[in-house]
C-alpha cells in the first residue's frame, strides 16, 4: 500500500544557509515573459535617462570648443542652451517612466509572487505547518518576498542601463581623446576589484544575517503573543527574554558586517572621487604641452568625473543582492515541497462508515498510534476517550487527512481516503476542533465558511440550532459584527457555538468533535448537546471526550492509551468490566464532585 509521507521539516526546509546568485532571477522568469515589454521599456528609458544625464556636459565641451576657437555665434549659443534646456527635463522625465514602469511590473510579479506561495501553502500537508513557526511564516510570505522588489524595480532598470552607459561613456570618452580617456580609466579596474571583494563579503555575511533577523522575527512574534503569560510571571524586563538575546545578535551580525564592508566601501568611494586628481594632472601637463584643448580638459574633467557614477549605483545595487537571493532561495524551497498528494479522482460511495485498519501513525518521533483497527457504522457515535497524550486528535486528524497514516488503512464508505480527491473527503467531513479558529471577518462569514452559497436565513438557522443567535444578536451589529484578531473578541464559549453552527451549515455525512463542549458553561451546555445531536443525526460521529457524561449514549467507546485502543464497547459495559473505563469514569465523577479547595485545605 502506498504511504504519502508529510513533507520534511519546516524549521529547516526554507533555510538552507547556500546562496545561489541566480535565485532571485530564477524564482521570477517564469513571470518575467509576461511583463517582458514593460521591462524592456523600462531599461530603455533608464538608458536614455543616463545619456541624457551626460549629454549637457557633451553641450558644454561643444560650446568651449566654438568660443576657444572664435566660432561662437549668438544663434549657435542659444541653440545650444536650449538643447541642454531640454535634454535635462526630459532625462528626468524619461528616469520618471523608467521608475514608474519598474515598479509597476515588480509589484505585479510581487502579487504573482505571494498568490503562487500561498496558493503552494494551501496544498501542503498539515505537517509542514506544525512545524513552521509563525515568525518564519511571516518572514517567508511577507518580508522575503518583499526583497525582490529592489531586484525588479531597481536593479534590473537601474543596474542595466548603468552598466550600459559606463560602456558607451568610456567609448566617448576614448573618441574624444585616448590620453585623457587612459587617465579617466586608470582607476576603474582597482575599483573593480574592491566591488568585487564586497559582493562576495555580503554573500558570505548574508547568511547569518538573515538567520539572525529570522530569529528575532520568530522571537518577536513568540514574545508579544505570549505577552499574558510574560506579565504575570514577572518577565516583563526585555533582558531576561530571548527576544533580547535574538535583538543583540542581529545587531551584532549587522555590525560586524559593517565592519567588513564599510571599509571596503569608503575605499571604493574615495578611489572614484580620486579619479578627478588622475585627470587633472595629467589634463593640465597635456595642456600645458600643447596637445590637448582648453575644452577638452574642461570636458574630462566633467566628464571623466562623473564617469564612475554608474560604477557607484552598480556597487549600491550589488551589495543587496546576496540577500535577495538568499530571500529567493527560502522562497523557492517553499515551492519546491511537495504538496499532498490529491488523487483528483471522485470516487463513488454509496455509505459514510469510518473503517481503521491496523493503523499506525508517527510525526517522526516515535509511534502515536499503534495498529488501531475499529469501525464506525454510518449514523452511528463512536467515542473516543483516555489519558491526556494518547492519541485521540491524532487517531480524528488522520480522517480528513491532515496527515497520512504511516502503517494501515483508512476508508470512508469502503473507499482508502488517500485514493479520494481531496475536495471529495473534505465534503465528506465536518471537524470542530478544541481550540476554534474564526477569521478577522463578520460572524455571519465566519458561519457561512462552512457553505459559500448558504443564504441568511440558513446561517441563522445554523446559529440558532448552535445556541448561538441569543448572543450574536446582542452584539453590537449582530451577524454583522466583526470578529477576530483586533476586533470584537468572543468568549470561548461563544467562539465554540459559532464553529459549531459552521459545521451544522456545512451538513457534512461525517462530523468529528474535537472535545466541543470544552468552553461551554453548565447553562449552555445542554442546550449545545441538543444543538449537536441535531448537527450529528444520522452522521457518522467521532466525538473525542473528556467530559465523559457526553459520552454515556454512544454506540461505541474507544479507549485509548498510549496510542493502542485497549476497550471497547458501550458505557454500561465498560463500567461493568471494571477496566481502564471504570477507573477513567470514577476519577472524572469524582473530580465533578471536589470542590477547588477543601474545607480542611483552607488555613
Ligand atoms: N504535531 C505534532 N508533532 C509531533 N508530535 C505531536 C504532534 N501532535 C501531537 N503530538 C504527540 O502525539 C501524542 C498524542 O497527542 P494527541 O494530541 O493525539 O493526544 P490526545 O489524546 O488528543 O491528548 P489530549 O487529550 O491532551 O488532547 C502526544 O505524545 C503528543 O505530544
Amino acid at each position: 500500500m502506498k504511504t504519502h509521507t508529510d513533507a520534511p521539516d519546516a524549521e529547516t526546509a526554507p533555510q538552507s544557509g547556500k546562496v545561489d546568485f541566480l535565485a532571485s532571477l530564477k524564482l521570477v522568469t517564469g513571470a518575467l515573459h509576461t511583463q517582458r515589454g514593460r521591462i524592456l521599456v523600462s531599461i530603455g528609458l533608464a538608458t536614455l535617462s543616463v545619456l541624457l544625464e551626460v549629454l549637457p556636459i557633451w553641450v558644454i565641451y561643444k560650446l568651449i570648443l566654438m568660443i576657444t576657437s572664435g566660432q561662437a555665434t549668438q544663434s549657435a549659443f542659444w541653440l545650444h542652451v536650449g538643447l541642454m534646456a531640454v535634454t535635462i527635463p526630459v532625462g528626468y522625465l524619461c528616469f520618471g517612466l523608467a521608475t514608474r514602469l519598474s515598479h509597476v511590473t515588480a509589484f505585479n510579479l510581487l502579487y504573482g509572487l505571494r498568490m503562487r506561495l500561498a496558493r503552494h501553502l494551501a496544498k501542503l500537508p498539515i505537517g509542514y505547518f506544525s512545524n513552521m513557526r509563525s515568525g518564519r511564516a511571516k518572514q517567508t510570505m511577507i518580508s522575503e518576498p518583499e526583497k525582490l522588489e529592489l531586484l525588479i524595480a531597481h536593479a534590473i532598470p537601474e543596474g542595466i542601463s548603468a552598466l550600459v552607459s559606463w560602456v558607451i561613456v568610456t567609448i566617448w570618452l576614448f573618441a574624444v581623446d585616448w590620453r585623457m580617456a587612459l587617465a579617466s580609466v586608470i582607476l576603474t579596474p582597482v575599483s573593480l576589484g574592491i566591488m568585487s571583494l564586497a559582493i562576495r563579503i555580503s554573500y558570505r555575511e548574508a547568511s547569518a544575517m538573515q538567520d539572525a533577523n529570522v530569529k528575532m522575527n520568530e522571537s518577536m512574534v513568540e514574545f508579544l503573543a505570549g505577552m499574558p503569560v510574560i506579565k504575570i510571571f514577572g518577565h516583563t524586563h526585555l533582558e531576561r527574554q530571548d527576544t533580547a538575546k535574538a535583538v543583540t545578535r542581529l545587531a551584532d551580525v549587522q555590525s560586524e558586517m559593517g565592519r567588513a564592508f564599510v571599509p571596503l566601501g569608503g575605499t571604493f568611494y574615495a578611489l572614484i572621487l580620486a579619479n578627478i586628481t588622475v585627470i587633472l594632472t595629467v589634463g593640465v601637463w597635456l595642456l600645458y604641452i600643447c596637445q590637448i584643448g582648453l575644452g577638452t580638459l574642461l570636458f574630462f574633467v566633467i566628464l571623466g568625473a562623473n564617469y564612475s557614477t554608474p560604477l557607484m549605483r552598480l556597487f549600491d545595487l550589488f551589495h543587496h543582492f546576496a540577500h535577495i537571493s538568499l530571500s529567493a532561495t527560502s522562497a523557492r524551497e517553499v515551492l519546491d515541497q511537495l504538496p499532498q498528494h490529491d488523487s483528483q479522482q471522485h470516487l463513488p460511495i454509496t455509505t459514510h462508515d469510518i473503517v481503521f485498519e491496523s493503523v499506525n501513525f508517527d510525526y517522526g518521533g516515535g509511534e502515536v498510534l499503534n495498529d488501531v483497527s475499529f469501525s464506525a457504522s454510518a449514523g452511528t457515535v463512536t467515542a473516543l476517550v483516555g489519558p491526556s497524550g494518547s492519541g485521540k486528535t491524532t487517531l480524528a486528524t488522520l480522517i480528513p487527512r491532515f496527515y497520512d497514516v504511516t502503517g494501515g488503512r483508512i476508508t470512508l464508505g469502503g473507499q482508502d481516503v488517500r485514493d479520494m480527491a481531496l475536495d471529495q473527503l473534505m465534503d465528506c467531513v465536518g471537524f470542530v476542533f478544541q481550540d476554534p479558529f474564526l477569521f478577522t471577518a463578520t460572524i455571519s462569514e465566519n458561519i457561512r465558511y462552512g457553505r459559500p452559497d448558504a443564504t441568511d436565513d440558513e446561517v441563522q438557522d445554523a446559529a440558532r440550532a448552535a445556541c448561538a443567535h441569543d448572543f450574536i444578536m446582542a452584539l453590537p451589529d449582530g451577524y454583522d459584527t466583526v470578529i477576530g484578531q483586533g476586533a470584537q473578541l468572543l468568549s470561548g464559549g461563544e467562539r465554540q457555538r459559532i464553529s459549531i453552527a459552521r459545521a451544522m451549515i456545512k451538513d457534512a455525512p461525517v462530523v468529528i468533535l474535537d472535545e466541543a463542549t470544552a468552553f461551554t458553561d453548565p447553562d449552555s451546555e445542554a442546550e449545545i448537546q441538543q444543538a449537536i445531536k441535531v448537527l450529528t443525526r444520522d452522521k457518522t460521529l467521532i466525538a473525542i471526550a473528556h467530559r465523559l457524561h457526553t459520552i454515556t449514549e454512544a454506540d461505541q467507546i474507544l479507549v485509548l492509551d498510549c496510542g493502542r485502543i485497549t476497550e471497547r464497547g458501550r458505557h454500561t459495559g465498560l463500567l461493568a468490566k471494571g477496566g481502564q473505563y471504570a477507573r477513567l469514569w470514577q476519577d472524572y465523577t469524582l473530580s465533578q464532585s471536589t470542590p477547588l479547595r477543601q474545607k480542611e485545605d483552607l488555613p
